[in-house]
């Protein structure tokens, strides 16, 4: 007869790659069930977009085998409780990612987007905040270019924007307050303040992470917002271009200044290498090989993938469906990679001890 303390022996030596420490003393383990020869037991992830789901599995199967017997008849169930960023900002919101890039044009929304629906695809509670006052893309590449938030009055008699649900994410976008054909002359103070009570004044719900398209560039919407919102990281996009990896290795500098201090999660290559519709095999590398892989071992920082220029991922931005809607498509793929790295990275930072 199995007992739970032999089950439980067994899954403390299998350790989350991550965290460096072993399942039980993380409590990664949860409703144990031993019917005979049948055993049955729930691994709680920080992160249902946990890139070593497979593998942790893998390791929980083995280790039954080798400490009880290769004969007990092992399911594993996988779920999963998001980890909470220190400092927790907002209520109900557990994690804040801000999304940057040195330059413009990069990719930074397109990027954001990907993440945000790569997260939701799986499984997460997902928001999306466009802050880009220069270039509100988000309505266009979700196709609500004419949506206008709702205003609803909260219990507590606060008014409060309803954000536009789209592709299973909530979303907002300065873009959604400001007239497309007006150009907007902001000054640093109103941009903040404008850009403030899209996390503030909002009715977000409860969401696992709320993914925030900054402006490109290092100016008073970062430093304002990452010092009235702690985040719980950063995702650098930049292409592999010399002046690109100059500007973000600028914008990296800017959040890891000791009054900004927000975590870097990694960087994301853009444009890495051009592939033709018609030859998807062939990669022209013009804007030159490896530069952002290469930036983020420089300043040890995590690289979470590469993205090739192709022209499939233009026009789903244009045609208002993200291309990791396209569930199949290898570019969805990479991006849903990204998603999970960028996921995993988060619950590192937040296993992390509070420095003092
Ligand atoms: N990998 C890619 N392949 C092809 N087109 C891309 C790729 N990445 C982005 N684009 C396209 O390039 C344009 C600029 O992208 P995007 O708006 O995401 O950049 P950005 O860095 O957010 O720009 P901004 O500085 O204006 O905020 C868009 O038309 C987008 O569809």
């Amino acid at each position: 007869m199995i007992t739970k303390e032999q089950v439980l022996h067994a899954l403390s030596h299998v350790e989350e790659p991550d965290l460096k420490k072993d399942l039980v003393t993380l409590n990664m383990i949860e409703d144990i069930l031993i019917e005979g020869n049948h055993l049955i037991f729930t691994v709680i992830l920080t992160t249902p977009a946990c890139p070593l789901k497979g593998f942790i599995e893998n390791a929980c199967r083995n280790a039954i085998s080798h400490f009880i017997s290769p004969d007990v008849a092992v399911e594993v169930k996988m779920t999963s409780r998001v980890t909470t960023q220190k400092n927790q900002p907002l209520n109900n919101i557990s994690n804040i990612i801000v999304v940057a890039s040195g330059k413009g044009g990069v990719g930074k929304s397109t990027v954001a987007s990907n993440i945000a629906l790569g997260l939701a695809r799986k499984g997460a509670r997902v928001g999306l905040i466009d802050a880009d006052i220069y270039g509100p893309s988000i309505p266009i590449m979700f196709g609500v270019e004419d949506a206008k938030p709702e205003a609803k009055a909260s219990p507590e008699g606060k008014t409060r924007i309803q954000p536009i649900e789209k592709y299973g994410i909530k979303l907002l976008s300065i873009g959604f307050f400001t007239d497309p054909e007006q150009p907007i002359p902001w000054r640093g103070p109103m941009a903040s303040n404008a850009v403030k009570q899209l996390f503030n004044d909002a009715d977000w719900g409860e969401l696992d992470y709320l993914i925030v398209d900054l402006p490109p560039g290092t100016g008073d919407i970062h430093i304002t917002l990452t010092q009235t919102y702690p985040v719980a990281g950063a995702v650098i996009v930049t292409t592999p271009q010399k002046v690109a990896l100059s500007d973000t290795k600028k914008g990296i500098g800017m959040f890891m200044m000791n009054a900004i201090n927000v975590p870097i999660l990694g960087i994301v290559e853009n444009m890495s290498y051009f592939s033709p519709a018609e030859l998807p095999d062939n990669k022209y590398y013009i804007f030159g090989k490896g530069g952002g892989k290469s930036l983020a071992e420089k300043l040890n920082v995590p690289f979470l993938g590469e993205i090739p220029l192709v022209q499939s991922i233009s026009e789903a931005g244009d045609g208002g469906e993200p291309i990791i809607m396209q569930t199949d498509h290898p570019i969805a793929l990479a991006f849903l990679q990204v998603a999970e790295r960028v996921a995993q990275q988060v619950a590192i930072q937040n296993a992390k001890p509070v420095s003092v």
